[in-house]
């Protein structure tokens, strides 16, 4: 039995399979994130821990013969956080999250530096972790000095598991510390981030083993032997891995609290300039490249709470057959932008409201914003050489048949949708345990999920919704002017 365990921004999930990749239990536990202050987001690692506890205790409740027989832990978690901690491993400060743009101006002079870009793949962009750092030392001179190890949110989870402080690779590939193409921490990347006198964990890889579950943590869960916990991945990257996107010419968009279109790549190929994100993967010897949105669900979570009405509800209403475009756009960088713009600053607008338009136009006009910012992040993979022809569409929006056709329409590309069950992060993860634990090739193992029917694009609205994103490209520099 092997257990994925998905660190998620929105809560942390588990997911038990056998070796076959048969769903034996499941559980999951919701938690918030905290903006204490405009453009800042916050989580407390406690709640990770009480929340992966209660997690487990429930695995342990409702599927003991499978926890009795559980041989591997993999872990996945949310990107680029920075938890940092004293000699003695305690937590410092709340950690902050991927989707915090307080670190704009530590991350544009860290991007400025020579070789910074070339040996990370990518702009140092607010939200990974090594501007964070440098905005520790500037605005919180105390709790950096203080501060012995920096890691990353999964990486914590797995220091409470085992005992172990490591670094698994395709996240510290977030991190702008790691040279991206050797996977090995860049002794120039950590003096230019200013924590070249931290002790950095070891790195590991995805699927290699990172040590072992507690004895405590294994006697309160009924576990009587070893278990192994694997290095495990990057939420992208083991979301891949769930997905059976390992190689050039496959590749996923997920509507999860980020937006995301990510493609393999057999190769280190990155090009900054477009924004485009370039990382290890989480198998030893693979990269992927992906474009970001930051606000894709949460866009809607946002909407949803000033309607009054559950954003899964704010779907239906739409109805279960695409329709023409809204004339209302809705630009959704309520926490700035990456890829393609880069811009941690521009927030959101609604254009073109109408006293006619009710609640339906302003959901239809969140779903196509977030829509047109994913075409945004094709449009710049493709720029970058990555070829992919068609999607599997994962992440909780895609539960929302009105998105997947609307993407498929705007991005005029067939989207796959997979058969029902859980593709996602968890399930990658655990497959990084299986890898681990029984030696196996991990393109054996993870293997593309059953499609339960491909959405291809509407033609007939073809022309409407191009025309739509062509007006919607046009609004961020108009909006910008003015914000
Ligand atoms: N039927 C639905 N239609 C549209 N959105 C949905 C639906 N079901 C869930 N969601 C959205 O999916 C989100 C969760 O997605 P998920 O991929 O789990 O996020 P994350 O991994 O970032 O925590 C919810 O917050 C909700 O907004
Ligand atoms: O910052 C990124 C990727 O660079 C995000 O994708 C985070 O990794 C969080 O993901 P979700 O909670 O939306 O899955």
């Amino acid at each position: 039995m092997y257990l994925g365990l998905d660190l998620g921004t929105s809560g942390l999930r588990g997911l038990l399979i056998d070796e076959q990749g048969a769903i034996k239990g499941s559980a999951a536990v919701a938690f918030g994130t905290d903006h204490p202050h405009a453009g800042w987001s916050e989580q407390e690692p406690h709640l990770w821990i009480d929340a992966c506890d209660k997690v487990l205790s429930e695995l342990h409740r409702t599927a003991p013969d499978a926890m009795a027989n559980l041989k591997g832990i993999g872990i996945s978690g949310h990107m680029h956080g920075a938890v940092l901690l004293d000699k003695k491993l305690k937590v410092l400060r709340p950690c902050i999250l991927w989707n915090d743009t307080r670190s704009h101006a530590e991350a544009a002079t860290l991007d400025q530096i020579k070789n910074v870009r070339e040996l990370s793949g990518n702009i140092v962009f607010p939200g990974f972790t090594a501007p964070k750092l440098l905005w520790v030392k500037s605005y919180e001179p105390k709790i950096f000095a203080k501060t012995a190890h920096v890691v990353l949110p999964k990486d914590y989870l797995r220091l409470h598991l085992t005992g172990l402080l490591r670094a698994e690779i395709s996240d510290a590939a977030g991190s702008s510390w790691l040279n991206t193409g050797t996977r090995r921490w860049s002794q120039r990347l950590l003096e230019a981030g200013q924590i070249d006198n931290l002790d950095m964990p070891d790195l590991v890889e995805g699927s290699e083993p990172a040590g072992s579950l507690r004895d405590e943590l294994r006697s309160r869960w009924g576990i009587e032997h070893e278990v192994m916990v694997v290095g495990g991945g990057a939420d992208n990257a083991a979301a891949a891995c769930g997905a059976g996107v390992l190689k050039a010419g496959q590749g996923f968009v997920s509507l999860g609290t980020s937006g995301v279109i990510l493609v393999g790549r057999d190769e280190f190929a990155p090009q900054p300039e477009t924004a485009v994100h370039t990382f290890c993967h989480a198998v030893p010897d693979r990269w992927y490249q992906m474009g970001v949105t930051l606000a894709a669900t949460d866009s809607l979570n946002w909407y949803s709470k000033i309607a009054g009405v559950a954003p899964a509800q704010l779907a239906n209403e739409l109805g279960e057959k695409l329709k023409a475009p809204t004339p209302v756009h809705f630009l959704p960088y309520l926490s700035g932008e990456r890829t393609p713009i880069n811009d941690s600053h521009v927030r959101g607008s609604f254009v073109g409201l109408d006293i006619a338009h009710g609640r339906a136009e302003l959901t239809k006009a969140v779903m196509q914003g977030v829509t047109f910012a994913l075409r945004q992040c094709l449009e710049a993979l493709h720029a970058t050489g990555a070829e992919v022809d068609r999607l599997l569409a994962i992440g909780g929006g895609a539960q929302s048949d009105y998105w997947v056709q609307m993407m498929a329409t705007a991005f005029n590309m067939p989207i796959d949708v997979p058969e029902k069950g859980d593709f996602g992060a968890a399930l990658g993860a655990a497959r990084l345990a299986i890898c681990g634990v029984t030696g196996r090739d991990p393109e054996e193992v993870m293997t593309p999920p059953g499609i339960a029917h491909t959405v291809r694009p509407n033609q007939k609205l073809l022309a409407d919704y191009n025309a739509a994103y062509e007006k919607f490209i046009q609004i961020y520099p108009a909006v910008r002017a003015v914000q």
